[in-house]
């Protein structure tokens, strides 16, 4: 079954949030006291989420990311990964972590049934990790991508956020990694999650960094595979790895969006960039599925057809990245 919205894209990509909780305060999505505590009942229930899940591959979805918060963070997680892993139709199931908890759990995702990891790593340099992670430590992050190796991972998407004059002296740095190893480094522009002053000095356009990397080294076009996102890749010639770009602020991909989002409280988003939510909890009060399937419908139809954020000017209300997923 295939699920198209009202500009004709096809959407089979959910990102369900299962936490707004983090153990980090990276400084471009919470605040240093991390986010408000949320009461025990407002975040749905691992059995909820599931059923959304399901309803979400009956009509149509392919591949579920899962993401928060921090995912792997919340207490079960495992056990739960193995039920969404088992739906019938559901091609792939992902996860976008920071990796702190990977040396401990890499084995048990991969037996769950996780396909593919992305991990965000904004720094290779211990101090500048710990001034954008706020209390992160550089060392755990490497451990965790050396863990989700041992445990037969495919090489791991490095999301790396640009921010001009705090890490972007380091994107070759990062570019230079896919030389003899074959992972992927994404290279993200930095949004506006807050309605920040002067917010888009920090972003670095793909373009630009694009450049940067091309002043060193030659880069080819690489194709993008089923149920992709929104990065634009390449590879630096004969390098065992690619690279991206993901010019969420400068580059209009919407216009091959492929996806809805549905946040650890319930609330479906039709965009990253929506002011509204769809509450679907009036929604999960029915046992039946198809009452939850339409309400996921209903969230493809009032797709918009982009965001409406530009380099220029941020018209959104402030939000968090955390409760959204990202
Ligand atoms: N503007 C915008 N940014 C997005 C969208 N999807 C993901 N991003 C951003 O892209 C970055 C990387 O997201 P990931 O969680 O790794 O997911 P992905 O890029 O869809 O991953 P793949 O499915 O592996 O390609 C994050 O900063 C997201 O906020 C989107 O639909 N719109
Ligand atoms: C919200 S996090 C959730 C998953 C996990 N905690 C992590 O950091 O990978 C998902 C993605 O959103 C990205 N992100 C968060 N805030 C952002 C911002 N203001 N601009 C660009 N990307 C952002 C993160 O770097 C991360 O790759
Ligand atoms: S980007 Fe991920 S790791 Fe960083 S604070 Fe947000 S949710 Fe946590
Ligand atoms: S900004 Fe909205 S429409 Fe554009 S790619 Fe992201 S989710 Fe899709």
């Amino acid at each position: 079954m295939e699920l198209i919205d009202s500009f004709g894209r096809r959407i089979n990509y959910l990102r369900l949030s299962v936490t707004d909780r983090c153990n980090l305060r990276c400084s471009y999505c919470m605040p240093a006291e991390g986010v408000e505590k949320l009461a025990h009942g407002d975040i749905l229930s691992y059995e909820d989420l599931f059923r959304i899940a399901r309803a979400a591959v009956a009509i149509g979805i392919e591949k579920i990311r899962i993401t928060g918060g921090e995912p792997l963070v919340r207490k079960g997680i495992v056990p739960f990964l193995a039920r969404i892993a088992a739906i019938e139709g559901l091609r792939q199931l992902v996860l976008t972590t920071n990796g702190l908890l990977l040396p401990e759990m890499a084995a048990d995702l991969r037996s769950a049934g996780v396909q593919r990891l992305n991990i965000s790593l904004d720094s290779l340099r211990a101090d500048t990790f710990r001034a954008i992670t706020r209390i992160g430590e550089l060392q755990r992050v490497l451990d965790g991508i050396a863990a989700a190796d041992a445990a037969g991972f495919p090489p791991p998407k490095i999301n790396m956020v640009v921010m001009r004059g705090v890490n972007d002296g380091e994107v070759a740095d990062f570019a230079r990694l896919t030389i003899d190893r074959p992972c992927t480094v994404r290279f993200i522009e930095y949004m506006p999650a807050t309605r920040e002053n002067n917010w888009q000095s920090l972003t670095v356009p793909g373009r630009e960094i694009l450049d940067r990397i091309s002043a060193s080294y030659e880069l080819e076009p690489v194709e993008k595979g089923a149920c992709a996102g929104p990065s634009r890749d390449f590879r630096i010639r004969g390098a065992a790895g690619t690279l991206g770009v993901i010019t969420a602020v400068s580059g209009h991909f919407c216009g091959d969006c492929n996806r809805v989002r549905v946040t650890s409280t319930g609330m479906a988003k039709s965009c990253l960039f929506s002011d509204e939510g769809f509450d679907l909890r009036p929604f999960l009060e029915t046992s039946d599925p198809i009452i939850l399937q339409e309400a996921l419908r209903r969230i493809v139809g009032v797709k918009p057809e982009r965001h409406g954020m530009s380099a220029c000017k941020a018209e959104h209300q402030a939000f968090s990245m955390a409760k959204i997923g990202g």
